[in-house]
């Protein structure tokens, strides 16, 4: 990041910047400006409540009424469920075609089946809250998709077949889908639903850890390293990579516009302040999450006792400094994103992430395959069964991961709240759906619970403490012995 931070000093300042919490005022234009460009009406950001900022009602709500709609800010699909699902790099949409996604699964699978599923180090259950009890059940499934119990294979050639497009399912053109654009870098791991969306990702931050033969090579050997040790521990560090990127890469564009303005009116600002002043404009999405050190608020795993939890918490920061040493040699060379701040990075995905979840066309597929009638069903399931028989029991796995959502993120804890992070079969579109659970009044506090409301009170204390703290809602204070 040129003349931000020149070699030699050590960034003080700016670290220093980049840590403070925007003022109030800064806090509240940011969300007016979200909601305002979002065209999002009925809800406002407000930081006069108990606990920093939350979200409330600027107009009644009936039950089971859309409270918002999220997109999110910086999101990634889980490592381990690109084996099971082709989705837009940037949008999570599912592409190509019926027959790919599921000969592709096949043919991963099989190359995967011999191959150990390690478990994520310092990894939260919490990217798991707000999920339905169904919406659980779907998502172990990619951890149980490498199962071959009651798979019957299929054989290579129509494996290969699917993929390239020679066989054709029945009735699957009823279910097409965008085709799959590769990433104009050439790294064959990101594949996009149009040249927008892979224009967008590329400007937002894949040009920074695309690993395509485009890359210098050095960056490019250095970026695999990073991500190899994601993929191994945490794949949180792909986000961070992401939110990192993002600021850089806003950076530049900013300071471009910034000297081609001064250029036109023949101004001159190249001072030190005026660098930090952009840095600070890029950095600003990512500066209103509520945040604490990773090391500090990771929750303590069961099988760890609390007299080790001053070694697990060390553990852990060791983890994000290798991590963090790997991405420097990646993608910037200089101590501007410190460990503190890939610390507070982390940890806000930790505090506010939800998961991202989209839904799988090849679902769809099958279920229409089952409701059609003679003779069409029987002729379509000689080709399909066989088919569903090599898939097994989880023919349709969801695009998993985990995602930031700048408004969603702004929701307070209540164990008896108001509203829920559904995932609705007609919202499994990658976006946070926030739904009134009861009738919402204007300027009352839009809530949703962290945790499974049918916890005992012990149990969603234990579960909360997670968040760092100790609710005190109407329902905890009747219920505390
Ligand atoms: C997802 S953020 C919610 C927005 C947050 N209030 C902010 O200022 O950005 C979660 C954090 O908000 C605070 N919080 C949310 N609900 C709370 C509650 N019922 N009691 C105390 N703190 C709460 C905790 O610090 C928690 O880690």
């Amino acid at each position: 990041m040129d003349s931000i931070c020149p070699i030699g000093l050590q960034c003080a300042t700016e670290i220093s910047a980049l840590l403070s919490p925007p003022s109030p005022l800064q806090v509240q234009k940011y969300y007016h400006d979200l909601l305002t460009a979002r065209g999002c009406s009925g809800i406002k950001v407000k930081q006069d409540g108990n606990f920093g900022k939350g979200l409330y009602a600027d107009m009644d709500f009936k039950e089971g009424e859309l409270v918002l709609k999220d997109p999110m800010l910086v999101g990634a699909q889980h490592p381990l469920n690109k084996i099971d699902c082709l989705v837009c790099s940037f949008c999570f949409c599912f592409i190509g075609s019926i027959e790919l996604q599921i000969g592709r699964r096949l043919y991963m699978q099989h190359l995967r089946a011999n191959e150990s599923h390690g478990c994520e180090v310092g990894s939260s259950s919490k990217h798991c809250h707000e999920m339905d009890s169904s919406d659980e059940e779907e998502s172990t499934q990619q951890c149980t998709s490498g199962s071959s119990k009651t798979k019957v294979p299929l054989p290579e050639g129509i494996v290969e077949s699917l993929m390239n497009g020679q066989l054709v399912l029945p009735f699957s053109e009823k279910f097409s889908l965008p085709p799959a654009v590769p990433c104009p870098g050439g790294c064959g791991e990101a594949y996009y639903c149009s040249m927008s969306c892979a224009e967008a990702d590329w400007g937002s931050s894949h040009s920074l850890l695309c690993t395509g033969e485009s890359s210098d090579s050095a960056r490019r050997e250095a970026l695999l390293k990073f991500i190899k040790h994601a993929n191994e521990t945490n794949d949180i560090f792909l986000l961070a990579a992401k939110a990192i990127s993002s600021t850089m890469l806003m950076y530049r564009k900013l300071k471009a516009v910034s000297l081609e303005e001064q250029m036109k009116h023949n101004t001159s600002c190249v001072s030190n302040h005026c660098n930090l002043s952009i840095l600070l404009e890029a950095w600003k999405p990512i500066s209103m999450g509520h945040k604490r050190r990773w090391w500090d608020c990771i929750a303590l795993p069961d099988d760890v006792d609390s007299s080790d939890e001053a070694s697990f918490r060390l553990q852990i920061k060791m983890l994000a400094f290798e991590s963090l040493q790997l991405l420097k040699t990646a993608i910037f060379d200089k101590e501007l994103f410190s460990l503190e701040i890939y610390g507070n990075i982390i940890g806000m995905f930790e505090l506010n992430n939800l998961d991202l979840v989209v839904a799988s066309p090849v679902e769809d597929y099958f279920l229409y395959i089952d409701d059609l009638t003679y003779p069409n069903k029987e002729e379509a399931e000689k080709i399909t069964q066989p088919v569903l028989d090599a898939l097994g029991e989880e023919y349709s796995i969801y695009c998993e991961g985990t995602a930031f959502f700048p408004l969603q993120s702004c929701l307070n804890h209540s164990c008896c709240p108001n509203a829920k992070a559904f995932k609705r079969e007609e919202d499994k579109d990658g976006q946070a759906t926030i739904i009134a659970q009861r009738s919402i009044c204007k300027g009352e506090e839009i809530t949703i619970s962290y945790v499974d409301e049918d916890l005992t009170f012990e149990e969603r204390q234990a579960s909360l403490a997670d968040y760092g703290f100790r609710c005190r809602c109407s329902k905890c204070i009747e219920e505390e012995p």
